[in-house]
C-alpha cells in the first residue's frame, strides 16, 4: 500500500493505512475466517483484531488463505488484564505472534488502565517491538489527553493512532484536535454506535437525501472529520457498503446536523471504569 493510496492515511511513522478496517469484536471464531475473506475480497485491506476477540488463529488462516499477507496490515492489542507489565506485554505479543502465525503489523495497547500506572512500561514494550522490527506501527486505545501527553513526554515517542469510541453521540472533537495538533491518528471505534444509531431521523433523512445507507453517511462523517473507522459486519453486503464511501459527500449542512446528535452517550466501556 504507497502512501498516496487513495482511502489510505499517511501515518507519524511514514507507513499507510486504509481508513477503514474491519472490525473483528464478537465476530464467532467459526466466522472469522469467511468474514475476513469476504472483507478482503470487497477490499479491506486492514482488519482490526486483538488477542482478547479470540479469533486470531483464524484470521491468520484467512491471511494465508488469501495469499495477500504482503498488501495487508492486521492490527493486534496487548490486552493488560490480569498482569499489565513491560514484560507481559512482550509475552502477550509473542503468543498473538504464535497465533497469527505471522507478526502483527499494527500492535496498540488496548486499554490504558490508568490506576495501574503502567502503561507507560507498557509503552516502552511496543517502542522496544518497533525497533526490533517485529512489528510497523504502535498506538494506544481510548487514551485521554493526559495519558497521550504522560507517553510523549515521557519516552519521546508519539503513537501514530489513538482508537477511541467515536460516533455522532460521541464525535470526539478536543480529543481529535490534540490528535490533529501531535500528528496522530484517530481511529473510530465503534463507529457505528454499535448499530443503535440506525433509525435516528436525522441520520436517515441525510441517508436518503443522498440514496446511501446510514451506515454510511455516519462512516462518511467520520472520514470528513479526518479520522479512520473499524466498523464490525460479519455480511458480506454490508462489508462492501460500509466501504463504499466515495460515491457521495456530505455537505457542511449535513455536518453541522449530524453534530447536533452530540450527547456525549456511550455504546462501550468508558476507559475511566476498565482498570
Ligand atoms: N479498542 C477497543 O477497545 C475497542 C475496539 N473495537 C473495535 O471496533 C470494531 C467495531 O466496533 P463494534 O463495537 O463492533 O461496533 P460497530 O459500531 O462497528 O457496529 C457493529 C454493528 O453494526 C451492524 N452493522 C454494521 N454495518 C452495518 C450496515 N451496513 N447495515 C446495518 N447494520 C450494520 C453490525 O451488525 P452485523 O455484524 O450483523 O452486520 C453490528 O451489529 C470492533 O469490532 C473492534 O474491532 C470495539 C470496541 C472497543
Ligand atoms: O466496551 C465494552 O463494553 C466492550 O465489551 C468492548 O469494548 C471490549 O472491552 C473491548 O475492549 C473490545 O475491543
Amino acid at each position: 500500500m504507497l502512501p498516496d493510496t487513495p482511502g489510505s492515511a499517511l501515518l507519524n511513522d511514514g507507513t499507510a493505512l486504509q481508513l477503514i478496517g474491519l472490525g473483528l469484536y464478537k465476530v464467532e471464531p467459526s466466522d472469522t475466517e469467511r468474514v475476513v475473506l469476504d472483507a478482503l475480497d470487497v477490499g479491506y485491506r486492514l482488519i482490526d483484531g486483538a488477542a482478547f476477540y479470540g479469533n486470531e488463529r483464524e484470521v491468520g488462516d484467512a491471511v494465508r488463505e488469501s495469499g495477500l499477507r504482503g498488501e495487508l496490515r492486521v492490527t493486534s492489542k496487548a490486552w493488560g488484564d490480569p498482569v499489565m507489565s513491560y514484560d507481559e506485554t512482550l509475552r502477550e505479543f509473542d503468543a498473538t505472534e504464535r497465533d497469527l502465525g505471522f507478526s502483527p503489523d499494527v500492535y496498540l495497547i488496548h486499554w490504558p488502565r490508568a490506576s495501574r500506572n503502567e502503561y507507560v512500561n507498557v509503552w516502552r514494550a511496543l517502542i522496544r517491538l518497533r525497533e526490533e522490527g517485529r512489528v510497523r506501527t504502535i498506538g494506544v486505545c481510548s487514551f485521554g489527553e493526559t495519558e497521550l501527553t504522560r507517553l510523549i513526554d515521557e519516552t519521546g515517542v508519539v503513537p501514530a493512532l489513538n482508537q477511541v469510541e467515536s460516533h455522532p453521540w460521541l464525535p470526539q472533537h478536543g480529543l481529535r484536535e490534540f490528535h490533529d495538533a501531535h500528528g496522530i491518528l484517530t481511529q473510530a471505534w465503534s463507529p457505528l454506535g454499535r448499530g443503535r444509531l440506525m433509525d435516528d431521523p436525522v441520520l436517515l433523512r441525510i441517508a436518503a437525501e443522498h440514496g446511501v445507507s446510514v451506515p454510511q453517511v455516519v462512516l462518511r462523517w467520520h472520514l470528513q472529520l479526518g479520522g479512520a473507522a473499524v466498523p464490525k459486519s460479519t455480511h458480506r453486503e454490508r462489508l462492501a457498503q460500509n466501504i463504499d464511501l466515495e460515491g457521495f459527500a456530505l455537505t457542511g449542512e449535513d455536518m453541522a446536523a449530524i453534530a447536533g446528535l452530540e450527547t456525549g452517550r456511550r455504546t462501550g466501556t468508558n476507559p475511566a471504569d476498565r482498570q
